[in-house]
């Protein structure tokens, strides 16, 4: 896979991860944050602590699908009721189980939130707007709410060193502007939908406040 990002793999990424049957591929889902971390990276240094953390998630992910349990993590579905049946999560507090599947797809469902946030405001931006001021705001509205005074203060500094509107619809690389927003109003839907049925899935078993 060529290192470049483009936002149309994402999209696709996202898209192959969905079944049939409205479960979520675990492989496909991690595959679609992969893309997200590289396009991080080619934004600078700055984001590297947000990045390393998304890399050592997708880690923790992948290892649990290509070892010996792995044919229990190929939907985000089986995945939760393997781990739940067999006392594999920590419920309450951080304990035996502090890595395990659930409360780590759960840290990158938040951070999708505010993908879905951050993206809806690009798309409907004017050539004034500030990246800065739609990630915050997203944030805000979403993962800081988990997030430590200190990871907040660090990524409101990260926020800063954004480049403008005019550079991330280019990094996108998905054609001119007009092509991006197109493409954005694409992949948001698909991207909400995901979000929803992990949202739903996790509501129902009570694990949205895993530790
Ligand atoms: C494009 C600019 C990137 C801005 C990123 C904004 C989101 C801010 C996330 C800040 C994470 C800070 C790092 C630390 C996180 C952890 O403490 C914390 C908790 O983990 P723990 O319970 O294991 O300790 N981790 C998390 O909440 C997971 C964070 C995941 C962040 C994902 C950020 C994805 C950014 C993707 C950028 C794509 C831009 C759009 C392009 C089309």
């Amino acid at each position: 896979m060529a290192d470049t990002f483009s936002l149309q793999r994402v999209l696709e990424a996202f898209r192959s991860s969905m079944s049939e049957n409205k479960e979520v591929y675990i492989k496909y889902y991690i595959a679609g944050w992969q893309e997200l971390v590289s396009f991080m990276n080619s934004l600078g240094n700055v984001f590297s602590f947000i990045s390393k953390d998304v890399v050592n998630k997708i880690q923790i992910l992948e290892n649990f699908l290509s070892g010996e349990s792995g044919s229990y993590y190929v939907t985000i579905q089986s995945m939760v009721k393997y781990e739940l049946e067999n006392e594999l999560v920590d419920l309450t507090k951080r304990g035996s189980h502090p890595e395990s599947g659930c409360r780590t797809l759960l840290r990158l469902h938040r951070a999708l939130r505010w993908l879905e946030l951050f993206l809806e405001r690009l798309r409907t931006s004017t050539e004034d707007g500030k990246t800065s001021v739609m990630c915050s705001d997203a944030y805000n509205e979403s993962l800081a709410q988990h997030h430590p005074w200190l990871i907040r203060k660090a990524v409101g500094v990260a926020f800063c060193a954004l480049p403008g509107r005019d550079t991330f619809f280019d990094v996108m690389n998905a054609g001119d502007h007009t092509q991006v927003v197109a493409l954005l109003g694409e992949s948001l839907p698909l991207i909400a939908e995901v979000y929803q049925i992990t949202e739903d899935l996790y509501a129902k078993n009570h694990l949205l406040e895993l530790p």
